[in-house]
């Protein structure tokens, strides 16, 4: 029975070769009990479901391996519960994997035939892509980009087994080009792809159906969906004999001349989070109070680096001049939590020197880059890391063994050990400047009350994923 994974608690992320080894296992317990048959009744059921009631037939794509054979598993449902079905393949029956060809085998022993091509000038009632799942291994193109492109562009709901085709169910990259799903029903457990990078505008609304794998069949893996919070990300109440110091003293640098903005949007939301203080250390020696914020207080950048603070951060409008390359420097022999977020992060990138001195603190680090600054971190192009966001996030919570929230849609958070997590709050409303800002405020709140530098990362992105949004006007 196929659920919303998003109701899940941090439900675990399964890579192509972790779903291969669930099959291993599962195909030795259970001999001659594919789990294919479970997919395509579970498709099935969901197809009845999706399709218009206008009476046209449901179009099937099927491609030449198992994800073809669970489309050929849910027409043969579909039609023996009265649908009209078209399936379109251009897979040669004799070399279909063992699982695909039986199923070719029992579709066409119902009666079933396959055209080689999308009929012309037909409308439908429901598209189901079986072209490609987890198996894909190279950029789509040919017949099967036109076949993505006419499913694509009918009025018809879409409906994709186990990953949209031509997205790649590890990384969330399109390889050539991918169907739009409206509704993905995916099997054993979620990929990460369909959660980060063009995984989310691809796959519409998730299904989870786990064909009855058992719980202990499923290998231990590193990555998990930041779908709610745990306990671990929330604070404990606040004590009613408390004071501020209780909830922290927070510090943050940035600022600069025309970039003041980011300062205190970072300090405002530090404040809004529930730090017991928030100072800002800002460039422009011109700007000495928030009159929107008065609370947050100012000092000089260089004396508040090098202050006994319980968090601090370095980055916001920090600008690249001289003076901030010092303060970095200073800020990253603090013995505090450091958050080092924009233009701090591109003073590292470029400079051997800083990076190390950052790798080797000893206090946790902190790190919120966008892509740009993660790939200027990497000396790679934004393209790569955009490529492989979780290899990309990973390797720099290695390199300069910190926690990484590396942004954008389905924000990844790495952590040193390995362990990391996909977000799955937000939207494109968060696509402006200053978002960013914000989230470092809402890390540095959390971090002053206590939490632990990875939950605080986690919870931080999450919250700012859930915040109210205000969509732009629409022009
Ligand atoms: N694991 C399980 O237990 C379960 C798995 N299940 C289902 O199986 C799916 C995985 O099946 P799979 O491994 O056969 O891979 P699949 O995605 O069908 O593609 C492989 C074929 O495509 C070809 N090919 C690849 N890329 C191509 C391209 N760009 N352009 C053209 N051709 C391309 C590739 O060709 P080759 O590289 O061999 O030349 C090969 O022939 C999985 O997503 C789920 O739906 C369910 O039944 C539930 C249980
Ligand atoms: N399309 C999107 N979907 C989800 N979140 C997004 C999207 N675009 C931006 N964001 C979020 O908005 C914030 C933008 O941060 P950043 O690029 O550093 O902006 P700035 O430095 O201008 O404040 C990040 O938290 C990022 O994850
Ligand atoms: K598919």
């Amino acid at each position: 029975m196929p659920i919303d994974p998003f109701t899940l608690v941090s439900p675990p992320l399964f890579a192509a070769a972790d779903l291969r080894e669930i099959e291993h296992r599962w195909t030795a317990a259970h001999p001659g009990r594919p789990l294919m048959a479970g997919a395509g009744a579970a498709a099935a059921d969901l197809a009845c479901m999706l399709a218009r009631d206008t009476g046209e037939p449901i179009l099937v794509l099927a491609g030449p391996g198992n994800n073809g054979g669970d489309a050929l598993v849910t027409a043969r449902l579909l039609a023996a519960q009265g649908f009209r079905v078209v399936v379109v393949s251009r897979a040669d029956p004799a070399r279909l994997p063992p699982d695909a060809a039986r199923a070719w085998a029992d579709w066409r022993d119902a009666g079933g035939n396959a055209l080689t091509d999308v009929p012309a000038g037909q409308s439908f009632g429901l598209v189901v892509d079986g072209l490609y799942g987890v198996g894909l291994v190279r950029a789509i193109e040919g017949e099967d980009a036109r076949w993505i492109g006419l499913a694509n562009a009918m009025a018809c709901p879409r409906l994709a087994l186990d990953v949209p085709s031509g997205l790649d169910g590890d990384t969330g990259q399109v390889r050539g080009c991918a169907v739009r799903a409206d509704h993905t029903l995916t099997f054993l457990g979620l990929k990460p792809g369909l959660l980060t990078a063009d995984g989310p505008d691809h796959a519409g609304t998730l299904h989870l159906d786990a064909l009855g794998v058992e719980p202990d069949m499923l290998p231990a893996v590193a990555g998990s969906a930041l779908t709610r919070l745990e306990a671990r990300h929330r604070l404990p109440p606040r004590p009613r004999n408390s004071h501020k110091g209780v909830f922290g003293h927070a510090g943050v640098v940035g600022g600069a001349q025309g970039m003041v903005g980011a300062a205190l949007i970072a300090g405002r939301a530090a404040l809004a989070y529930g730090a017991g203080a928030v100072t800002l250390g800002v460039l422009d020696a011109r700007v000495a109070v928030d009159y929107g914020e008065p609370r947050l207080m100012f000092a000089p950048p260089e004396r508040l680096v090098a202050a006994p603070l319980d968090v601090l951060a370095l980055g916001p409008g920090l600008g690249q001049a001289a003076q901030a390359r010092v303060l970095l420097e200073t800020a990253l022999a603090s013995t505090c939590p450091l958050v080092l977020d924009a233009d701090a992060l591109n003073l590292l990138a470029g400079d051997p020197a800083l990076s190390e001195m950052a790798a080797r603190r000893t206090a946790p680090t902190l790190l919120t880059p966008h892509p740009g600054e993660a790939a200027r971190l990497l000396a790679c192009g934004t393209y790569d890391v955009q490529a492989d966001r979780i290899a990309a996030a990973s390797m720099l919570a290695r390199r300069f063994r910190a926690h990484v929230a590396l942004k954008g849609a389905g924000t990844v958070v790495t952590h040193p050990q390995g362990r990391y997590a996909i977000n799955t709050t937000g939207g494109p409303h968060l696509a402006q400047a200053g978002s960013g800002d914000r989230l470092t405020g809402i890390v540095v709140a959390l971090l002053a009350q206590g939490m632990a530098p990875g939950d605080a990362l986690e919870a931080a992105v999450w919250r700012h994923g859930s915040e109210p949004s205000i969509p732009p006007a629409a022009i």
